[in-house]
This record gives C-alpha cells, structure tokens and sequence, in this order.
C-alpha cells in the first residue's frame, strides 16, 4: 500500500471524531426496510436512520424547510440532498453509536454523489430487499401507518422514481461488488434468516 492510500484510509469515514460503519439499507416502498432494521438493530447493536422517518421529524418540526418536504413527499419526489444530508450527519455525530444502517438513502444519484463527497464515507455494503411491486403495493395500502403518501396515486409515482432513479444508485453499488441482495417476498422472519447471516460478522463478541 503507498503513503496517500495510508492517509486515505486513515482520514476516511470519520465522523466527528469516530470511525463509523455505515450500511445502506434500499428497496422499493414497501419492500420491508423499516421491519428489517428493526429486527437489526434488536440483534446486531446497528442504530436506525430512516431517511423518511427524519424527514417526517423535519416536517413536524415546524422547519423553515417543512413545507418543501411535505410538498415533495406528498408528491413521491426526492427531495434535494442537502436537506436528507444534513438530517443524516447530524443524528449520526449526535448518536453515541458507532455502527448505522441508513434506511432509504441513496434514492438517486445526486443523493449518492452528494453524501460521498460531503461525509466521504462510503457504505461497508448496501442491503437490497428484492420484491414485485404487486406485493409493495399490497403491503403499502395495508401499512395503516396513516402515511399521507401510502394513497394508490402515491404508491404509483413512488415506484416509477424508484425504477428511473433508485436502481441505478444499486447497480452503481453493483457494478463496485457491494450489493447483497435479499429476497423480500417471503414471510418476515424467513427474510431476516437471509439477513442474519449477512450480518453475522458483526454479531456482538460474547463477553
Ligand atoms: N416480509 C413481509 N411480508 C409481509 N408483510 C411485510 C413484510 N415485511 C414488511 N411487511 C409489512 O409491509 C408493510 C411495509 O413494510 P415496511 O418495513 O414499512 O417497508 P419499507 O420500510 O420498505 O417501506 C408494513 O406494514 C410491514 O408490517
Ligand atoms: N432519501 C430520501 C428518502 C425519502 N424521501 C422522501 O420520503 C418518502 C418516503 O420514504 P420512506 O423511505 O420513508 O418510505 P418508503 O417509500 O420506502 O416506504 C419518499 O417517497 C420521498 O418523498 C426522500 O425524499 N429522500
């Protein structure tokens, strides 16, 4: 290894001091993130960010950028990066864990680009849940979260920018050999046996 790749792997994915590990955690909407980190972070000490969740925290907030985000969300757009971002830097420095599964972030390429070149941290790997949309579709309208974009019209335009736009962030991650990929259509537990042995390297050490 030459020098700069020394000073490379030393400076890179710091934050605030500590080194993290950061894990992306995409699918369609729908495809079982959220009940996947949950069952995650209970077994392998991971701390959730959902990128939804803390845009929605933005929004109740009473935040200048509150409107915006509730326009964009309402509508199944992305909304620009800085905001996501900023939402994600902050609960990972604020965090006093070391170890995060960021869920539904990167959505598009400029959210990608944009959180390596403003964090310069780079995902141990990306978690793809894998599922048809009829299935999404049966599980979103089901969700009763009282979610105002969980609405068929909604649900629609989500997956069309989840196709033009989130796909090419997982075959970006592809093409670099960090995707795992998972099959999601199957039962809840069945999905976390394929997920648990993937995150089995980062089981707790038994003291
Ligand atoms: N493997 C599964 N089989 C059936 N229903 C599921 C499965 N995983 C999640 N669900 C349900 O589907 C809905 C969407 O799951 P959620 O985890 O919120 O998805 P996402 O975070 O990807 O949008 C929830 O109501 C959840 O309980
Ligand atoms: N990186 C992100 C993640 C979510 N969002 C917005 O938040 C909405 C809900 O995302 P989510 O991850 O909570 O839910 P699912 O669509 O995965 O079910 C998206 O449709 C976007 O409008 C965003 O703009 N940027």
């Amino acid at each position: 290894m030459d020098a700069l790749a020394v000073v490379a792997e030393v400076t890179e994915n710091m934050l605030g001091g500590k080194k993290v590990t950061v894990v992306f955690v995409l699918g369609g909407p729908g495809s079982g993130k959220g009940t996947q980190c949950t069952n995650i972070v209970e077994h392998f000490g991971f701390t959730h960010l959902s990128a939804g969740d803390l845009l929605r925290a933005e929004i109740k907030s009473g935040s200048e950028n509150g409107t915006m985000i509730d326009t964009m969300i309402k509508e199944g757009k992305i909304v620009p990066s800085e905001v996501t971002i900023k939402l994600l830097q902050e609960a990972m420095i604020k965090s006093e864990n070391d170890k995060f599964l960021i869920d539904g972030f990167p959505r598009n390429e400029e959210n990608r680009a944009a959180f390596e070149n403003v964090t310069k941290i780079s995902p141990a790997f990306v978690l793809f849940f894998d599922c048809a949309e009829e299935e999404m579709e049966k599980r979103l309208l089901g969700r009763n979260q009282g979610r105002v974009d969980d609405n068929i019209e909604t649900i629609r335009k989500r997956f069309k920018v989840f196709v033009e736009s989130s796909l090419p962030v997982i075959e970006y991650y592809s093409s670099k050999d960090k995707v795992k990929k998972i099959d999601a259509a199957k039962p809840i537990p069945e999905v976390f046996e394929g997920v648990k042995a993937i995150f089995a390297p980062y089981a707790p050490k038994v003291k």
